[in-house]
């Protein structure tokens, strides 16, 4: 796996604390040859030198921009090597999204039919028998996790509107303007508008959970701290469902999740802070009749390197929570 960037390097420190698991190779395009601590001094205390080329090993994660993913996983996939994509080229079914969505023509179409879509809390049964897993983006797993429960009890339906705030590491480690201290700090702005590329996923998935489901109107925002994501997430509620049902729905539905909490005070990213947990909150608005639900993650962990890890201890038939953080370190 790379670890020259935001998701890979949060992988590379969590599994280095996992028991169940060895870290056995770490590449980097940009540091192949130094020691993990000459380039984060974070890590100083791991014995492994990053390398151009990934060693043998038994499961590959990557942290790669989406389309050069594919392109490395592929004779890993065609080999029998598990793997699990932190990236976005085996999450949509569809192949044509990729040339609507991300401008490239998907190199293997026909994995995309295999790959599992790998949020532990819609497809645990088949993230254990796959090989080959798509970690979901950073918002559609906020956005989701958000908006599932409602949609599967059949109490919302229609267009569903997502308004999610990221921290600046959403954008990853390599130099971009937008990214500058200068230009983010004390700066709010929306982005993407009707046009990011994770409108797809989060309405495939949702799409997944109920028919009832229209359409996504999704529009990020790029705020001034470093991580979280907090997703605002509205959609039309049907008829006499009370303040009392949605909880009761939201409670049952996450009540065996160790990673989802349903909590009874609007969720701040700083709760998640450094751990696994996705907190979701709900509330209806009476004047409009719309349900209100707010997600909050950390990007770099249940939303990359720690649901990745979910997945892999899922694939290995280790214990779920096995080597992630449960609790925030706050402030
Ligand atoms: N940041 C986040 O919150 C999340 C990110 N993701 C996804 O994870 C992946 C990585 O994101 P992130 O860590 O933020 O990105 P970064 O910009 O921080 O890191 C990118 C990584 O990819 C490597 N890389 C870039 N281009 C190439 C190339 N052509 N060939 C080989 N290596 C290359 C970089 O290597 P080097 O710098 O050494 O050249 C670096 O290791 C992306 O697909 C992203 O969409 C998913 C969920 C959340
Ligand atoms: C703040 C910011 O720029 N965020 C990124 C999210 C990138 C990401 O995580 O992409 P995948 O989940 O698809 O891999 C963006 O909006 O493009």
């Amino acid at each position: 796996m790379n670890v020259t960037g935001y998701a890979g390097i949060e992988l590379a420190r969590l599994l280095a604390g996992h028991p169940g698991v060895e870290l056995v190779s770490v590449t980097g395009r940009s540091s192949a040859g130094q020691r993990i601590g000459q380039v984060f001094p974070h890590m100083a205390n791991l014995d492994l030198t990053i390398k151009s080329e990934l060693d043998e090993v038994d499961l590959v994660f990557s942290a790669l921009p989406h389309h050069e993913s594919a392109d490395q996983l592929i004779p890993f996939i065609e080999q029998g090597v598990s793997v699990i994509d932190v990236s976005a080229d085996f999450r949509l079914k569809d192949p044509g999204l990729y040339d609507e969505w991300y401008g490239f023509k998907h190199p293997a179409p026909e994995l995309l039919k295999t790959a599992v879509y790998g949020l532990p809390e819609l497809h645990r049964a088949e993230i254990r028998q796959s090989r080959v897993i798509a970690n979901p983006g950073c918002y559609p797993t906020a956005s989701i996790l958000a908006l599932g429960p409602a949609l599967k009890a059949g109490v919302v339906g229609g267009n569903v509107i997502v308004d999610a705030k990221s921290g600046v590491s959403g954008a990853g480690r390599s130099l971009k303007l937008s990214s500058h201290f200068c230009e983010s700090d004390e700066d709010v702005c929306a982005y993407a508008i009707a046009s990011h590329r994770h409108q797809p996923e989060i309405f495939q998935e949702l799409a997944g959970v109920s028919g009832d489901i229209t359409g996504v109107t999704f529009t990020p925002h790029l705020i001034p701290m470093t991580r979280g994501i907090l997703a605002t997430c509205y959609a039309k509620l049907n008829n006499n469902v009370s303040e009392t049902d949605v909880t009761a729905i939201y409670h049952d539905f996450y009540r065996d999740e160790p990673f989802v909490s349903v909590v009874s005070e609007a969720p701040h990213t700083k709760h998640t802070s450094g751990t696994n947990m996705c907190l979701v909150y709900t509330k209806i608005d009476h004047r409009t009749g719309l349900l209100i639900c707010i997600a909050a993650i950390d990007n770099l962990i249940k939303g990359a390197a720690g649901q990745a890890i979910q997945n892999m201890n899922l694939m290995l038939g280790l214990p779920e929570e096995t080597g992630l953080p449960r609790l925030a370190q706050f402030p």
